[in-house]
Formats: structure tokens, sequence, C-alpha cells
């Protein structure tokens, strides 16, 4: 490295400044690599989106998990007449340096090689004919009435407010009670998650065998529910949730659709299910969520809520550390997206928990982790 007349310090021929802002120019290096990184953080989930909505994970798929297609055999089963191939190999491109698809080089006649795609563990979980699958959750939080929120988040600190309200003029749920599309959207994500997450809880939690009957409040369009009776086919299931959404939901075998509303009142059952409930609302909202849960069940009854349990906050000791199956970090980026698209809720430590559970009625407590990003906490009114 030289230096020039002005003190500035000449490496591959652009000039660092040597202010002694930073400590040193690799540091600054970096700085700068990182802050191209959340420049364009977006352009990862925007491009996966794509290749989602095109159907390319699928494409591959049906071929067989280890197969794969050349570039020129995905434009072929795209649906239009000249798709612009030059623009496809671009984004896919990317998506190889992002590890969301592998490519390998194969020969071709007269000695030319071609790039072929394959999937990786990242693209398995986007194929959309598959049963447990990450594409519906990822199609609408990637969506723009979701987006739309996190452009508002300068505001909400300064002036406080709703960052969905902001954006799409109306909260979550009455938006989604409006927006028929938006509605179908949301609960097929939600769906995608139940189906990934049951499969979870049914293979670590062991807490359904004594019960007779489940209400599952706010269980969207009763995936959970009937993911349970069909392990536990002697429990009776209520999928309780808000009337606009069990409009919409399949009759499922074993399971009851009953619309209300929680903070009015919540069907009775030995045990409430609540899965990503809470995490949509304030601790007050919670309380009284949880005091309507517990007169629906006997003295002898639980509630199993379904949340995610984030670490404590630094400097605070109360909490044990957990070891989590997913990067604790995606926790708290869940707690971005509850400033972003509910009023007032977050992600909670487990002295957060404990403290919404015991005003709400809930005297004991524990917290079972499973192979996902939520544990169950199960608690009990005595
Ligand atoms: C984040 S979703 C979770 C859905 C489902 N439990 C799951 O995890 O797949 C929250 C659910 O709460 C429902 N909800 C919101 N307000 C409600 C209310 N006042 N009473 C009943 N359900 C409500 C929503 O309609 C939505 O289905």
């Amino acid at each position: 490295m030289d230096s020039n007349m002005n003190g500035l310090a000449m490496s591959n021929g652009c000039e660092i400044s040597r202010d002694g802002f930073f400590e040193s120019e690799e540091e600054e290096l970096q700085g700068q690599a990182e802050a191209w990184k959340c420049t364009f953080a977006f352009a990862e989930s925007l491009a996966v989106k794509c290749v989602v909505l095109l159907g390319i994970p699928d494409m591959i798929a049906r071929e067989g998990p280890r197969a794969t297609l050349s570039l020129d055999e995905i434009v072929a089963k795209l649906p239009t007449e000249s798709p612009d191939a030059a623009c496809l190999f671009r984004i896919m491109r990317f998506l190889v340096a992002k590890g969301i698809f592998r490519a390998s080089k194969s020969a071709r006649e007269g000695g030319a090689f071609e790039t072929r795609y394959g999937l990786t563990p990242a693209s398995k979980w986007l194929v959309k004919g598959r049963e447990l699958s990450m594409a519906p959750m990822l199609l609408m939080q990637n969506d723009k009435t979701t987006l739309a929120p996190w452009h508002h988040f300068n505001e909400c600190v300064l002036e406080g407010g709703v960052a969905f309200k902001k954006a799409n003029g109306a909260e979550i749920w009455s938006y989604a009670s409006d927006h028929p599309d938006f509605n179908n959207l949301f609960n097929n994500a939600m769906a995608c998650n139940a189906r990934i997450v049951m499969k979870a809880i049914l293979s670590k939690y062991q807490g359904f065998h004594s019960l007779n009957s489940l209400v599952d409040v706010g269980g969207g369009t009763g995936t959970a529910v009937a993911e349970i009776v069909r392990a536990y086919p002697f429990i009776t299931g209520i999928n309780y949730d808000l009337p606009h959404v069990v409009a919409t939901a399949s009759s499922l075998s074993g399971v009851q659709h009953v619309g209300g509303d929680m903070f009015e009142t919540v069907p009775t059952g030995d045990a409430i299910f609540m899965k990503w409930i809470m995490h949509d609302w304030n601790d007050e909202d919670c309380i009284k969520i949880l005091k309507n849960c517990r007169k629906a069940i006997p003295d002898t009854g639980k509630v199993i809520i379904v949340d995610v349990v984030l670490d404590a906050d630094q400097g605070d000791n109360t909490d044990k550390k957990r070891k989590k199956a997913v990067d604790p970090i995606v926790g708290t980026v869940f707690d971005l997206v509850m400033v972003a698209h509910s009023s007032g809720g977050k992600e909670r430590t487990e002295k957060e928990w404990k403290r919404i559970l015991l005003e709400g009625g809930f005297s004991r407590y524990n917290i079972i982790e499973i192979p996902a990003l939520q544990s169950v906490i199960e608690a009990f009114p005595r």
C-alpha cells in the first residue's frame, strides 16, 4: 500500500481515508462489505420469491430430489411462449451463490458445457407441492402487504402506532377479513407452518394422552388440531377462530370449527392449545385471553402454548439458556415481524412468559423444547 500527498492510503487504486474513524484498512473494508450486505439483504428473499412463484424448485423436485435441470429445460417448462432466459440465468446465478440451488457442469455434444441446477437443503423446503413446505410462508412474508409495514418502523419508533395499519390502513385481522386474497395467503402460510411444527410437537411432546377434548384457540383453518386428532383419535377437536377464518376452513375429520372472539369467550374443553397466538398481543391482551382460557378448562386442565421463548436479555441471568433447534436469531427476527404485523405483540423471554401466565391464572408451567423455532409451554392452573 502506498500513501499519496493527501495522507490517504492507496489500495488497489482506491483511496482509503486515514482520519482514524476506522481502526484499520481491513476494518474499513470489512465494514463496507457488511454495509453492502445490509443494503441488499432484501435481494435474496425477493429472488427466492421469484423462483418460488415460477415453481422452479417444484420443476426440479418432480424429476427427483437429486435431479438437475439445465436452464433450457427450466425455460421450456415455463408457461409463457418466449420467457427471458437471460434474466432467469442471472437470478439462478445469484441463488447458486447464496446456496439456494447447486450448479454442476455437464458436457454437451460438440464439447460445450452446460450448467445444470439442482436442489439444496434450502430449496427442498421451497417445493410448493410437498406436504411439508415453507413456500407459502415465504410468499406471505414477502407479499407487498406484509413488506410495506417494515417501511414504517422509523415512524413507529418516533411516534408509536401500528406499522401494519400505517401501511395498509387497517390492523391485520380486520384487513384480512376485508381482503379474501390476503386472508387465504395468510391462512395458507399458517397452515404450512402448523404442519411443520405439529410434526415436531408430536415427536417430542407427550401431553395429549390424557385429553378427551382440546380447543385450538386461534387455530386458523384447523391444520394443527386436525394433526393432533389424527395422532390421538380419541380426542374431540374444536378449531376456534374469527368467523371470516373458519368460514374458509375445509371440513376435517374429528374437528368441529367454531367462529368467535377469544377476547369474549373461549369454548370449553379439557385443555386449550394456542400456537402462535400470544406473540400477536401485548401483555394485557394476553392476560385477558389466558383468563378466558382458564374459565374454559377444569381445575385439572391446562393450556398448551406453542411460541418462541427468547433467550434472556443480555445481563439478565434469571432464565436458563436454552438449546434451540433453530438459530435463536430467527426468534428475534420474528419479534420484528410482530412489530411489522401485530398491534403490540412481541416474542418473550421465560421471565416475561412467567409473568403473564401467573397473571392469567396459571401458577405452574413447563417449557418443553421441540425441534422447531417455537417451544411448547405447558401451563396449569394448580
Ligand atoms: C398467527 S395466526 C396463528 C394461526 C394458527 N394458530 C397457526 O399457528 O397456524 C393467529 C390466528 O389468531 C386468529 N385471531 C386473531 N384474533 C382473534 C380473536 N379475537 N379470536 C379468535 N381468533 C383470533 C387469527 O385469525 C389467526 O388465525
